[in-house]
């Protein structure tokens, strides 16, 4: 039976106590009523994100209202013909639920409160995962900082670096794919890669070894990230545009990756359902930074391929779903027409994960790629300066 949600509650009045296997009784499940309002939750914070902000009179937030406001319509529109996010996101081939259908497990909150896993209320893979994790995390931030203390603090922040620029230059300079060198202390697919973790310093010596821009994983409970370490390495002097590596569901996290020193942002495309991609990207305009797009096959790539105004695709060899990794598939998603149609719109395709020597560097730039995102390989060596020229196979700060 699917989602058949097994929830108890009862007053402390009553005794009782049960063997688990009343909790297993079919009588017991019931299918859930779905709230429009709370599958739409979601949607409803991201139009509020971009609500002018009354008492906040900057020329920044009425600018990205007005911006913003043909976007918003849109997303009204999608209430009115009534459809759910999720079912806007299925028809999009997105798998992964922004949200527990049947809520999330609850912890015993004493006694006789309890709900039991199933398939509703259990992730079905670790993305999936991470974004009902990334769910309750995103309202507990926004309740310690509303979106109009985030907008007060952009005024006082230092403009936004060139990520795209910074990629091409690099490129041009030395003939090889621009390096983004991620900062990255653990995933949940290899575990912990570094124990001598110090973000600023695995910065530095990437900067020195020639990264064209730096990656700075954000998230803490799957990554061992912070936000933190992206202020940290911001802060530390480190020249290099830097990319907020987050999984992004609601348009707040980009005001606050903005505010803690980020360039860039990344948007996953098998998380994200088209609207949300579009009004997204323009915020990410209106506030001065990049977006990264990832995709991981053809649908996701042809979807984003159809969405205006985009400067940089990502293609993760890494199934964020299942984890497999196959660095052919920056090589199929480039082959034939979508290649061609990349070309012409001068997009920059970025080949992530999985890039361990100068062999895998080699094939993913025949391929198409003018830039790399890579973790594991260099941050793994006790020099990660040494780590970048070992993946190249030669120093890279050299011109070619
Ligand atoms: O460590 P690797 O295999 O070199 O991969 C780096 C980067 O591509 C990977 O960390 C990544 C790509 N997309 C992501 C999305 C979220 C978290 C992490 C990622």
């Amino acid at each position: 039976m699917m989602e058949g949600l097994v929830s108890l509650k009862a007053t402390p009045k009553i005794s009782f106590r049960s063997p688990p296997s009343v909790f297993h009784r079919p009588c017991l499940s019931i299918r859930p009523f779905m709230n429009p309002l709370g599958a739409n939750r979601h949607s409803a914070a991201s139009i509020r994100a971009q609500q002018p902000d009354a008492k906040d009179g900057s020329a920044l937030v009425s600018t990205v209202s007005v911006e913003n406001k043909e976007i918003s319509e849109l997303k009204v529109k999608e209430w009115e013909v009534g459809m759910f996010q999720e079912e806007v996101a299925a028809s999009q081939g997105i798998r992964i639920r922004r949200r527990p259908p049947t809520g999330p497990p609850l912890h015993y909150v004493g006694p006789f409160e309890f709900r039991i896993q199933n398939e509703g209320n259990t992730p079905r893979n670790i993305l999936e995962e991470i974004i009902w994790h990334k769910d309750t995390e995103i309202s507990q931030m926004k309740e310690r900082q509303p979106l109009s203390l985030l907008k007060k603090a952009l005024e006082n922040a230092p403009p936004t670096r060139d990520f795209v620029g910074a990629l091409k230059e690099a490129n041009h300079r030395t003939g090889l794919p621009g390096l983004i060198a991620e900062v990255k202390k653990a995933s949940p697919s290899r575990g912990i890669l570094r124990e001598d973790f110090d973000p600023v310093e695995i910065a530095l010596a990437y900067e020195n070894g020639g990264a064209a821009c730096l990656s700075v994983l954000t998230d803490e409970k799957f990554f061992k990230g912070s936000f933190s370490n992206l202020e940290a390495i911001r802060n530390a002097g480190v020249q290099c545009p830097l990319l907020c590596k987050e999984f992004i569901i609601d348009a707040w996290q980009i005001y606050y990756a903005r505010i803690k020193g980020a360039d860039a942002v990344l948007l996953i495309a098998a998380v994200l359902p088209d609207l949300d991609i579009k009004y997204m990207t323009k915020i990410c305009k209106m506030l001065g930074l990049a977006a990264l797009l990832e995709v991981h096959d053809e649908r996701e790539m042809d979807r984003v391929l159809g969405i205006e105004g985009i400067e940089l695709i990502g293609i993760n060899n890494r199934n964020l779903e299942t984890f497999d990794v196959d660095i052919s598939n920056t090589r199929k998603l480039l082959e034939g027409a979508r290649g061609q149609l990349i070309s012409q719109k001068g997009i920059i395709v970025v080949g992530e994960s999985g890039l361990f020597t100068p062999d895998d560097i080699a094939y993913v730039q025949e391929a198409g790629v003018k830039a790399v995102l890579v973790g594991e390989s260099i941050v793994k060596q006790k020099d990660p300066r040494l780590g970048i020229s070992g993946l190249f196979g030669k120093d890279i700060l050299v011109s070619s």
